[in-house]
């Protein structure tokens, strides 16, 4: 079986505000119901689960049955985990509950906060997850990549050509995540900044699926700007 689980776990301290991010209105809706919205009109998905804090379990509920009432039953929401691996995990857990988590399980996680994903974008991850047991969306590096070990004077200068910047959906087998993720050390738990590099330490692959410049994550009060804008021209036609 096919998941889509969108993670909406974090609290969003870099935007600032009253709410996290992900609960902010464009055109009077928020960013995760466009994210959820892309997920849950790819027919491969038996579920998709979106993970929130504990304390907007309710509201996100309430916001999906007033945005996309009639898809609601395909939607678990529940509560995330401290970090955005937790997230993952919590994720897992609940196919594991439901008598679903196999080695055929595949999962396609995805920030709540990248409301531009395509449908191109998360069928390939769903054909890499398969056929490779893990892929990362990217998109080639477009500025020089700087190396600076001291975080003061440069260390190195990669070759660009080989450089990439990771965005999501990031996909996996969902059991050998969780495996390999259970058998790391609090140390590299502690460096990991996403789910690909749980593949990557243990020295197993992850394909590339070709990402888009514009499948941006909103991070920063600027990201929202551009992002408000995308999306009403995306709503105008
Ligand atoms: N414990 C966490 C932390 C993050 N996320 C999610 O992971 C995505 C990408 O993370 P990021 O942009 O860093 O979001 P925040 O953690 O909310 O932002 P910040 O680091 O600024 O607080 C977001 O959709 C966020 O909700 C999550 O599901 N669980
Ligand atoms: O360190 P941050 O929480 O900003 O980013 C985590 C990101 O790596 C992750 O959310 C993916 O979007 C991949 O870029």
């Amino acid at each position: 079986m096919t998941y889509g689980v969108i993670l909406a776990g974090g609290i969003g301290s870099r935007m600032g505000g009253d709410k996290p991010k992900q609960y902010l209105t464009v055109k009077g809706k928020p960013i995760i119901i466009y994210t959820i919205e892309k997920f849950l009109v790819v027919p491969e998905f038996e579920k998709v689960i979106v993970l929130c804090p504990k304390q907007w379990v309710e509201h996100t509920k309430n916001l999906i049955e007033k945005h996309i009432a009639p898809a609601k039953d395909r939607v678990a929401v529940i509560e995330g985990g401290s970090t955005r691996n937790e997230t993952i995990m919590n994720a897992i857990k609940l196919i594991e509950s439901e008598g679903n988590l196999n080695d055929d399980t595949i999962i396609v996680t995805h920030d709540s906060v990248r409301p531009f994903v395509t449908h191109r974008i998360i069928e390939e991850n769903i054909k890499a997850a398969k056929e490779f047991g893990a892929c990362d969306t990217v998109v080639p590096a477009t500025d020089t990549i700087v190396e600076a070990m001291d975080n003061a004077t440069i260390s190195n200068i990669p070759d660009r050509s080989k450089m990439y910047q990771g965005q999501t959906p990031q996909s996996f087998k969902a059991l050998k995540l969780k495996n390999m993720y259970e058998s790391l050390s609090d140390e590299e738990k502690d460096i990991l900044t996403d789910a690909a590099k749980i593949f990557v330490i243990k020295g197993e692959k992850v394909a590339l699926v070709q990402g888009e410049t514009f499948n941006m994550k909103i991070t920063y009060p600027y990201d929202l700007r551009v992002a408000k804008s995308l999306l009403e021209d995306e709503t105008d036609d």
